[in-house]
């Protein structure tokens, strides 16, 4: 069942990119800050940029080498970003940033953006740029604050011009743009479980989809919860087959492009995943020549 064909690419309305991209930005978290007058809606860089030091991202300086990774995570909804950025992130010692976690969090805190954001989010569209960045700039601020270096994103950047404003704050060293089956993704999102109390993330779902054609078949194992999650599980209201649909289009809209962004800087690793974690996981340490000591040890033991 072909989930979702690819359409052609649509440029995004992207801001084009010019070489005051980090203005561009400065602006951005200029606009966010509380401080800055929202009813200035054209972008002036002599006036707006001598309204005081840039808050947030603001505060990634080009790090000089020696700092730890700063990776991103692309791919469709569903395809295991999450599973993978945290796993990579566990064996590389920096922090894993959702920003889907970001987003869902602040739709919990009953903030003063959640309504808004949860009409978004339930209709698989994307936040605005300007919303994305003020969470993850807060989410890095909090980071540093605490001694934090490096990190592996997952889920940003999602449109160019995210990753054309991220490009004018700091170096990102290694995009892993993660690809499945379409026949498997929506199988996916739809077995997605989140536990209710502890945010693990889980899947039902068990994938078996048969070699025809000479494309080799797959088998995804569920994700079973722990005993103690297990009663405990729900399902994300933008999991539901249309809105997946609606999201894979936007992803192929809106996120593919940046696919290109960074394929054209010579940054884009692709990775099609084989099957589950077991077989998967393995295989994405050597395209990344990483090893995984603590599987190496429990498998010799
Ligand atoms: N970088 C981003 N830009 C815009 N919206 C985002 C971004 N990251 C997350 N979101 C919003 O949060 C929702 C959930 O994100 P995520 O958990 O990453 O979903 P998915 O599984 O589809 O990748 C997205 O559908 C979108 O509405």
């Amino acid at each position: 069942m072909a989930v979702f064909s690819r359409c052609s690419v649509v440029s995004t309305a992207a801001r084009t990119p010019t070489s005051a991209a980090a203005t561009t930005f400065s602006y951005l978290i200029r606009a966010l800050s509380p401080s800055f007058s929202s009813s200035s809606s054209s972008f002036d860089p002599e006036t707006d940029l001598n309204r005081g030091k840039p808050a947030g991202l603001g505060t990634l300086k080009r790090e000089p080498k020696g700092r730890n990774v700063q990776w991103a995570f692309l791919g469709c909804p569903g395809v295991g970003k999450g599973t993978y950025a945290s796993r990579l992130s566990n064996l590389l010692g920096v922090p894993h940033i959702a920003t889907g976690d970001l987003v869902r969090d602040e739709l919990a805190s009953s903030g003063p953006l959640s309504s808004q954001l949860k009409e978004i989010v339930n209709q698989g569209k994307l936040v605005s740029d300007e919303i994305i960045i003020d969470l993850l700039s807060k989410r890095l601020e909090k980071g540093e604050a605490k001694g934090e270096s490096g990190f592996i994103l997952d889920g940003f950047p999602r449109t160019v011009r995210q990753a054309e404003i991220l490009e004018g704050v700091t170096e990102i060293d290694l995009v892993i743009n993660l690809k499945l089956r379409e026949e498997a993704l929506l199988a996916k999102c739809l077995g997605r479980r989140i536990c209710s109390e502890c945010g693990g993330n889980y899947n039902v779902a068990s994938i078996d989809i048969k070699a025809e054609n000479g494309s080799p078949g797959m088998y995804m194992a569920p994700l079973p919860p722990p005993p103690e999650c297990a009663s405990k599980l729900i399902t994300r209201p933008d999991d539901t087959e249309e809105v997946v649909k609606k999201r894979l289009h936007i992803y192929q809209m809106m996120t593919q492009p940046v696919e290109d962004f960074y394929r054209s800087r010579g940054k884009l690793v692709e990775f099609d995943l084989p099957g589950g974690i077991p077989e998967s996981w393995p295989k994405l340490l050597r395209a990344l020549n990483l090893e995984d000591h603590d599987d190496k040890q429990s498998a010799a033991a």
